[in-house]
């Protein structure tokens, strides 16, 4: 959530030569509406089904780079197909920057709470765990310019493409 996914994402694939995609950006997409809108009127629930069909269907597709929407971890079928397809790095980010980095934006609807920080307290303490689960890489801190993220990814990356 907030955590410079979208942004850390498509540099590397501009860097890698690969296609980037934004799995919250191709649900909007195709349903042609705003994300708050989905959950307006499918609730929370129906923004899930779409979520979960969009990352079946990104994750048959090899040689990508893929940002995800941060609540794609609660589904454990989403988890497990990432996680046996890709190579997926967690991005972890303290609760108080993601609260910087977020505070501005209307586009979460999981954010338009009275207190936005005290709900991303709870949601990185519940999920926390669920993405260390699925990645095989985890950068701490979020203190890095996206661009010194990227750079340590390329780093690891061809490392892991030597060692196979
Ligand atoms: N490494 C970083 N350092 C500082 N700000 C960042 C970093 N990565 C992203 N940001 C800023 O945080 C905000 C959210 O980034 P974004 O990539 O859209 O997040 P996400 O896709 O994870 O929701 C943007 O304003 C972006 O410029
Ligand atoms: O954390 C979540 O459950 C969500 C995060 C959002 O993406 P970001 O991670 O880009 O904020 C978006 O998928 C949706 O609003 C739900």
């Amino acid at each position: 959530m907030g955590a410079g996914k979208t942004t850390i994402g498509r540099q590397l694939a501009r860097r890698l030569g690969r296609p980037f995609f934004d799995s919250d950006h191709e649900i909007v997409e195709r349903t042609g509406v705003p994300i708050p809108t989905i959950f307006e009127i499918e609730g929370e629930d129906g923004f899930r089904r779409r979520e979960a069909q969009t990352i079946f269907e990104l994750t048959s597709v090899s040689g990508i780079v893929m940002a995800t929407g941060g609540g794609v971890v609660l589904d454990p079928e989403n988890r497990r197909r990432l996680r046996a397809t890709g190579w997926v790095v967690y991005l972890n980010v303290p609760p108080l920057m993601l609260y910087q980095r977020t505070r501005h934006d209307r586009n979460r609807p999981l954010l338009q709470v009275e207190d936005p920080l005290a709900r991303l307290e709870s949601l990185h303490e519940a999920r926390d765990p669920l993405y260390r689960e699925s990645a095989h890489l985890v950068v701490e801190g979020g203190q890095l310019v996206a661009s010194g993220v990227v750079q340590y990814l390329i780093r690891e990356f061809d490392q892991l493409c030597l060692e196979m």
